[in-house]
């Protein structure tokens, strides 16, 4: 169990307070000239990936404080009780071990004193030569054809984990031979439009839900089954075009999928973590079973370091509490992950669920309704696009929007001076939004190019900029399967780091269960024309104008 604290009340968090009343009106332009070291103080470097955090509105002494910060929190007994399978997973009575699936040391890892990797390296076995014989065509279809096109039916992180990666390594696999698709709205038009791409004849349908008894993702598997029935005309053929990626066999068998084609993970998988579990066997099946394994090990070997180094030079652990800094010190309510990586345009949405569920909590480990801010809102969009959209708002706007740069110095499709102008783009944005742009700049700017001086002085103030924006860069040299399994695990622990130290719960979604739930319940409420008289007047007014609307008498 992760002991408890109040927040606030670590030694620390006044202190930063008082630093912070101190240091909020200095500009990172001063921060740079006081300290011409400064890029070197604050860059770490794990394997290829370089994190640059000196363009944050940080000196030395909030690093030390931030650190001594966790340390109080005890973080690092948090980050052991973690990897050793303790059950910090309080609400569920579960542990929290996404570690022990990309485990590749194998050393064993222990819940209710048994060793969890043999199963976990039973289901990798069992994924390995599934790939590969419908990778090779060996596997045929109930008609005798190769498998062509793969459909994960599955919803949140049973679908947004595989979606994003499979985005990312797409020049891993190859589209001609074997193509992957996704369905997760409970909305016909997302099943209906993704089958109208494909042949049963050929396709495989994997039904990803650790529970599977989420309505979206059951009403989806139904459909296609019938979708899949109605031309084989024989349940034995569900047999080859159907396989279950989930924690409950019962269901699964009652679904009439063969128990062979299951495969199994367990209650200590947060579905927002679980991409490295059976639910990644459509990144498995889209790569390739070398490449899946790759992505484990680079999420190994940011887990090692996550564990093992100390907490000012751990990747993870700084970019959890500069986060801390910004949004308990500064008020920031959200943060950018911003990709100049066009095949990395699913990772802000990935991680708007890996952060926004597991630490948008609002009552800490002890029961009590916490009084600060805990988890941002993450959002984001690949670089250049974002840039001629939302990012006049990150530089111009009232708000404090921290964000993360993320670009590979190598692109996947080096073509003429495209990967040039967008890594211009990027190192050009995070030095305007530090630097910003004083009036007296502006002005200069507007006399050059033959403005009155009235005019100047009328356009001055709309062209300045504050500045002053604070941006984290992280460079790495390739998108690789292994780069990615270690910027995926980066974020995870930064994630986890926020929990231990707001001293919340990162691991269960109590919120998003009571929609579930709600959802059932109206359900059979909508399968007449009765008027509905049980909720509040808005939603009995919305369901009727609905109802009557269906019938064409609104
Ligand atoms: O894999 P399942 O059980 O279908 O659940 C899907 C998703 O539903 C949630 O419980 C809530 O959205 C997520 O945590 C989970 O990833």
């Amino acid at each position: 169990m992760l002991a408890n604290h109040r927040f606030t009340d670590l030694p620390a968090y006044s202190q930063l307070q008082a630093h912070y009343d101190g240091l909020k009106d200095r500009h990172l332009r001063d921060l740079f000239a006081d300290d011409p070291e400064r890029f070197t103080t604050f860059t770490r470097q794990f394997e290829d990936i370089l994190l640059d955090f000196s363009k944050n509105r940080i000196t030395a002494e909030t690093l030390s404080l931030l650190t001594q910060l966790a340390e109080q929190a005890e973080l690092k007994s948090a980050i052991g009780k973690m990897f050793s399978g303790d059950k910090i997973n309080r609400t569920e009575d579960r542990a929290v071990l996404h570690i022990a699936l990309r485990n590749r040391s194998n050393t064993p890892i222990r819940v209710d004193g048994k060793d969890v990797m043999p199963e976990v390296n039973d289901v990798l076995k069992h994924m390995k030569s599934f790939t590969e014989r419908i990778r090779s065509g060996e596997w045929k279809g109930y008609t005798g054809e190769a498998i062509t096109d793969v459909v994960n039916i599955g919803i949140g992180g049973s679908d947004l984990g595989p979606v994003m990666v499979t985005e990312a390594l797409k020049p891993y696999a190859d589209d001609k031979k074997l193509r992957v698709h996704f369905v997760s709205n409970v909305d016909g038009v997302h099943i209906y439009e993704t089958l109208q791409t494909v042949r049963p004849e050929t396709t495989l349908f994997l039904i990803a839900s650790k529970t599977f008894t989420t309505q979206e993702t059951m009403t989806n598997a139904q459909t296609a089954r019938q979708w899949f029935l109605d031309t084989a005309k024989d349940e034995a053929a569900i047999a080859k075009h159907f396989a279950a990626l989930s924690t409950n066999q019962k269901d699964v068998e009652k679904f009439g999928i063969d128990p062979d084609n299951m495969f199994g993970f367990w209650d200590w998988v947060g579905g927002r973590y679980s991409l490295w579990s059976a639910i990644g066997l459509s990144i498995a099946l889209y790569i390739g079973f070398d490449n899946f394994e790759e992505l484990l090990e680079g999420a190994h070997a940011m887990d090692e370091h996550f564990r093992d180094t100390p907490l000012d030079q751990n990747l993870p652990v700084i970019l959890g509490l500069v986060g801390i800094w910004y949004n308990n010190f500064f008020g920031a309510q959200t943060e950018a992950i911003l990709p100049y990586d066009q095949y990395m345009h699913r990772f802000a949405a990935y991680f708007q669920q890996g952060d926004m569920e597991s630490n948008g909590k609002s009552v800490d480990r002890d029961g009590s309704p916490v009084d600060y801010q805990t988890g941002p809102i993450i959002w984001g969009e690949p670089g250049t696009n974002g840039q001629h959209a939302f990012y006049q708002l990150i530089h111009q706007g009232t708000k404090l929007i921290p964000c993360d740069f993320l670009a590979p110095a190598i692109s996947q499709r080096p073509i003429g001076e495209h990967h040039k102008i967008l890594m211009a783009n990027y190192f050009a944005q995070t030095e305007a939004l530090m630097n910003g742009k004083t009036e007296e700049e502006a002005a200069d700017e507007l006399r050059k190019s033959g403005k009155s001086e009235e005019e100047i002085k009328a356009l001055a103030p709309f062209k300045m900029f504050s500045g002053n924006r604070p941006t984290n860069s992280i460079l790495f040299r390739k998108l690789t399967p292994r780069t990615l399994g270690s910027l995926i695990a980066l974020y995870e622990h930064k994630i986890f780091t926020q929990g231990v130290i707001w001293d919340i719960f990162s691991f269960d979604q109590w919120g998003v269960e009571l929609g579930k739930q709600l959802a059932s319940r109206i359900l059979p409420e909508l399968q007449d024309d009765a008027p509905v008289r049980t909720h509040d007047s808005s939603t009995n007014g919305l369901m009727n104008a609905f109802k009557a609307m269906r019938t064409e008498k609104f």
